[in-house]
């Protein structure tokens, strides 16, 4: 709000004040003599109506020049229309129930979009009750409706809003402006879906984060998959992200197969090992490490000089990195991936220095050999291991670092952890710990833990392979690949289609398919893994949509016109909304800011999947009712709707926007 309208509306509240106090002079002096009101013509109420009248005159004027105040704001808004409507409505709102009623200024609107029939309008304010019942308690009686009324009254005008409407009880319904709608939608298929306007914070997302020497199993697929879906949200918002691999390359293991590297490929100074399988590997050393008393004293003796940074150590941890390095990379090439490693090893040096830290500022306590920390100041909930009996650092230790790091050296403001739900209690106690040792201040910094359920068998089991092996996440995109091409060549697909073309469409099915399950439900409950179901081709799967996309984009193909140049063929021909279905598209359309916004304030993406499956629902109604190409007995083209395809158009680029930030790739051709 501006600092004009700021200090009109304190006027305000200071006029109403008086004038309150004045009413209650007033009927005080009636009462007291048994008058009837209006009814008393003593000179001390004469001069208190005089001043009621003159009261009631500045009171207009003041409510006028601030309505002239806030339709400026308004129309400052529209100035650029890259504002999510709820937002700019809850704006519009807050200001107009704050000048019907001063001293609830701080009341902010309650906004929300109407699914029901267009005669309730597009979207709703819903204060009127709550407003009814605190003035109740004021002991004033007032109508929900009336107060409907008086918001609907005091409304300052916006170029987003047709009209709006009181209904019923105190319904406050809301009509988007057709010329807003179109004049939104013109300047979409000109200039490209932008983003709504937020304010730029750099923002850390944790991700993915395997572990070396072990199996990426589905659990990290999941991590993959959300992580890299907000970090796409969140840049699309303009933030500044950062995108990390918090990789497992660190710990007491490594001496163990550091020692057992030794022995397998002595020569591995000069030469990179051929290890083919890393987790046999793992296993072989583990069992020597449990077995054979010298070979374990030298694998610990190998955790010490890798920490010490020894180079022939460093050198050997270096490679068994790279083995796993390139077998995680091949999964992020497929799945479209980007993120930065930082292990755990990153840390090593500021592990030790966030010991000392800790340490020094009395949060470290003895307990049984350990240095444990309370994330808690009344020693509630679980303490933090930060320093092992043996003196080593652990999992809590590393996270510690790892916080210290992000909010102190890499200056973001906002961390996102994209981890199992099974992790909740470690990130609870992280989060709390760094808050206590000032590290984190929740009135800067906002921390999440994205967390999420796990993935099941179509048994309703854990997800295992059918001898009851964890299941290998190439062999699922590789089982993903065999499952589409199928259904490509149900559909005759494999005739059509160049071998490019074919490849093309079996990935872009295959992996959308496998994110698109991930994404389409609320991340924290679990889900059950069916190739059979992800590739319906009816209902919110990703099939329907990519199928949707590329009929969308058939329209303008087919109608033997160049649609290439969006902005030539708006040069020439305007949007009309005649039709209700092509209202009720482009409404629906306008609606990705909201969901955008929605989808990053709680770092939930089935949101934007439900808005994909409802655009694709609602062009469906559209296409049915509206010709874009109309065609005569013969099959000719003998009128294209230029309009309509403007419309199609801009339902594609609306899509193509929302499958990049949740992974798909469209194809043109299916
Ligand atoms: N900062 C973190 N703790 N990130 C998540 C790490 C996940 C861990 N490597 C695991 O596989 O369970």
């Amino acid at each position: 709000m501006s600092a004009d309208l700021k200090t009109e509306l304190n006027k305000l509240t200071n006029v109403e004040h008086v004038a309150t106090q004045l009413y209650d002079k007033i009927k005080d002096s009636k009462l007291e003599e048994n008058l009837p009101f209006g009814d008393h013509n003593d000179d001390e109420l004469t001069k208190l109506q005089v001043e009621n009248t003159k009261l009631k005159h500045r009171y207009a004027i003041i409510k006028k020049s601030i309505l002239s105040l806030q339709s400026q704001t308004t129309s400052e808004m529209h100035d650029d229309d890259t504002f999510a409507i709820t937002e700019h409505l809850e704006k519009v709102f807050t200001q107009a129930i704050a000048t019907a009623y001063p001293r609830f200024s701080n009341v902010p609107a309650i906004i929300a979009a109407v699914n029901a029939s267009p005669k309730f309008g597009d979207y709703q304010c819903n204060n009127a009750m709550g407003l009814s019942k605190k003035m109740k308690d004021e002991g004033i009686n007032k109508s929900p409706r009336d107060i409907g009324l008086e918001i609907q009254r005091c409304c300052p005008a916006s170029p987003i809003i047709e009209k709006i409407e009181v209904a019923g009880p105190g319904f406050v319904n809301i009509f988007l402006s057709k010329e807003f709608a179109v004049s939104s939608l013109t300047r979409m298929l000109r200039e490209g879906v932008k983003p709504p306007k937020v304010p730029r914070k750099r923002i850390l997302v944790d991700f993915s984060s395997p572990n070396i020497a072990k199996q990426m199993h589905v659990g990290h697929l999941r991590s993959t998959i959300i992580g890299e879906s907000i970090s796409r949200l969140l840049e699309f918002l303009q933030h500044d992200v950062i995108r990390i691999n918090h990789l497992g390359d660190w710990g007491t293991q490594f001496g163990m197969l550091i020692a057992h590297l030794e022995d397998r490929f002595p020569n591995f100074l000069n030469e990179s090992p051929p290890i083919g399988d890393l987790q046999e590997f793992y296993k072989e050393s583990k069992k020597r490490f449990d077995a054979d008393e010298s070979f374990k004293k030298r694998a610990y003796n190998r955790v010490v000089t890798l920490q010490s940074g020894e180079p022939a150590a460093t050198k050997a941890w270096q490679q068994i990195c790279d083995v796993s390095r390139k077998e995680f990379q091949k999964i992020y090439d497929r799945l479209d991936v980007t993120i930065q490693e930082r292990g755990e090893s990153y840390y090593q040096s500021r592990m030790l220095t966030v010991v000392e830290f800790l340490r020094n500022k009395g949060l470290l306590e003895l307990d049984d050999g350990r240095e444990i920390m309370w994330p808690d100041v009344n020693k509630s909930g679980i303490p933090l291991t930060i320093v092992k009996s043996d003196g080593g650092f652990t999992y809590d230790t590393s996270d510690m670092a790892a916080i210290r790091c992000r909010l102190e050296e890499d200056l973001a403001t906002w961390l996102i952890y994209v981890v199992d739900a099974g992790q909740s209690t470690h990130f609870h106690g992280i989060f709390k710990a760094a808050e206590r040792a000032g590290i984190l201040n929740p009135n800067i910094h906002r921390v999440d833990h994205v967390q999420f359920g796990v993935v099941l068998g179509e048994d309703g089991k854990k997800f295992k392979t059918r001898s009851g092996d964890t299941v290998k996440l190439s062999d699922l995109l590789d089982e993903g690949l065999k499952y589409s091409l199928k259904q490509l060549q149900e559909r005759g697909r494999d005739q059509i289609l160049t071998p490019n073309e074919l490849v093309e469409a079996q990935e872009a099915v295959a992996y959308g398919c496998i994110k698109y399950t991930d994404l389409c439900h609320n991340r924290i409950s679990d889900y059950i893994f069916s190739f059979d179901k992800m590739l319906d081709d009816r209902g919110n799967t990703a099939v329907y949509l990519l199928y949707t996309y590329t009929r969308i984009c058939s329209i303008a193909r087919n109608s033997g016109e160049d649609f290439s140049n969006l902005a030539e063929i708006l040069d020439k021909f305007q949007i009309v909304l005649e039709h209700e279905k092509e209202w009720k598209l482009v409404k629906t359309l306008l609606k990705l800011h909201d969901v955008l916004m929605k989808c990053a304030n709680g770092l939930f993406l089935h949101f934007l999947c439900e808005f994909c499956y409802e655009v694709c629902t609602v062009f469906a109604e559209f296409y049915d009712n509206c010709y874009c190409i109309e065609k005569n007995k013969a099959g000719e083209i003998c009128k294209i709707n230029h309009s309509r395809i403007l419309i199609c158009e801009a339902t594609a680029a609306v899509l193509r926007t929302c499958f990049h930030i949740l992974g798909l790739k469209p194809v043109a051709k299916i």
